[in-house]
């Protein structure tokens, strides 16, 4: 069943050039009714998103053995290669790219290590890989900073009104890039398990026209996000939930394994700065925005509430840095050798044993 126009709230960017109230108020209307929107029309030019998507169908057409050479377990970044086979990726694929130029800094906390270079395939398989997806990635910051901006107005703050949330040095912002195959697989099989993202926003392309992925409605039912040629489906993150107290929901989404070809999608995920801890950010929104929160709740009987949490005094990049060396037990045992007996008090789990080189 696909999804009927009406429900896939499809926002034109170009609008905001030509009149800024009007999208802002479409745009508030998206966010706080629904937690997530298709953008269309963004200065995201075609062919960038063109060879992106070609890109990332050559990534992951690359040999077995080049891509393993990428692989994520070769640095503490997280980033690189993920074959299949995971608990987190039992069917798909997927490779994770950050800013290049971003290796932590000296003095800076532990966790500092989850900000930092990607194991890039060999240029001489894959000529042009890297430049066409750090092209992608500096359009898409582009984007999210300037989204950002909008976000905030929406929700009635000034366009810098997020600013305390995010890295001063623009540069070692806390962005990501996530590529992911998935493919075919017999009816009903799970692609990615029901989940809301961790971070602030997430701003997705899908890479190709099989379907697959569905963001959940409040009546419990499963809406199909159909891919729409030069969109990108912007999702809201539970971090962005927890400092909105609510106004915005972070969407339960999941993806269904194609029953034939294959799906690519290209998730760029936007953090908060490492340092930042949710608990000692606050900000007051407009009394306008906080009822159509209360006229919300009330429709869907959610009785959500947002007491402040042990992650919430923590920064956020420890809570990220946890997060992730429980699902990469190698990563853990090879660069944070203080901090493994903590999460694997029994050692390294035996199917990792013959990885240790
Ligand atoms: O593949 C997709 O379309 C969505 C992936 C996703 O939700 C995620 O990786 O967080
Ligand atoms: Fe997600």
């Amino acid at each position: 069943m696909s999804a009927t126009h009406s429900e896939i709230p499809l926002l034109d960017v170009s609008l905001a050039q030509r009149n800024k109230a009007a999208f802002i108020a479409q745009l508030r209307e998206m966010l706080v009714n629904r937690g997530f929107v298709y953008l269309q029309k963004t200065p995201v030019p075609t062919e960038i998103i063109d060879k992106m998507v070609d890109s990332t169908a050559k990534f992951f057409a690359l040999p077995t053995d080049a891509k393993e050479a990428c692989d994520m377990n070769y640095t503490a970044h997280f980033n690189g290669y993920l074959r299949k086979g995971s608990v987190e990726n039992p069917t798909r694929e997927q490779f994770n790219y950050g800013d290049d130029n971003a290796d932590p800094l000296e003095g800076t906390p532990e966790y500092h290590k989850i900000h930092g270079t990607t194991p890039w395939p060999d240029d001489a398989l894959f000529p042009g890989c890297r430049a066409a997806m750090r092209e992608y990635y500096n359009h898409l910051k582009n984007l999210s900073l300037q989204f950002t901006e909008y976000v905030a107005e929406a929700l009635g703050l000034d366009p810098d009104g997020f600013e305390p949330l995010f890295e001063r040095d623009v540069s070692r912002r806390q962005l990501r890039c996530k590529l992911l195959r998935y493919p075919t697989c017999p009816p009903s099989t799970t692609g990615f398990v029901p989940h809301t993202d961790s971070n602030f926003l997430t701003y997705l392309l899908q890479a190709s026209s099989e379907p697959g992925l569905e963001i959940r409605k409040p009546s419990g039912e499963w809406l199909p996000a159909t891919p729409i040629p030069g969109t990108f489906i912007v999702l809201v993150g539970r971090v962005l939930e927890k400092v909105t107290q609510g106004l915005v929901k972070a969407p339960l989404h999941r993806v269904v394994s194609p029953t034939q070809g294959t799906r690519y999608s290209v998730g760029f995920f936007q953090g908060v700065a490492m340092d930042t801890r949710i608990a000692e950010v606050k900000f007051e929104f407009p009394q306008e925005v906080v009822d159509m929160k209360r006229a919300r709740q009330e429709r869907e009987g959610d009785t959500t509430e947002y007491p402040v949490t042990e992650n919430d005094r923590m920064p956020a990049g420890e809570v990220v840095l946890n997060f992730k060396l429980k699902a990469h037990p190698l990563v853990a045992y090879k660069f944070y050798p203080t901090l493994f007996p903590k999460f694997y008090p029994d050692g390294l789990p035996e199917r990792y044993a013959s990885l240790v080189h």
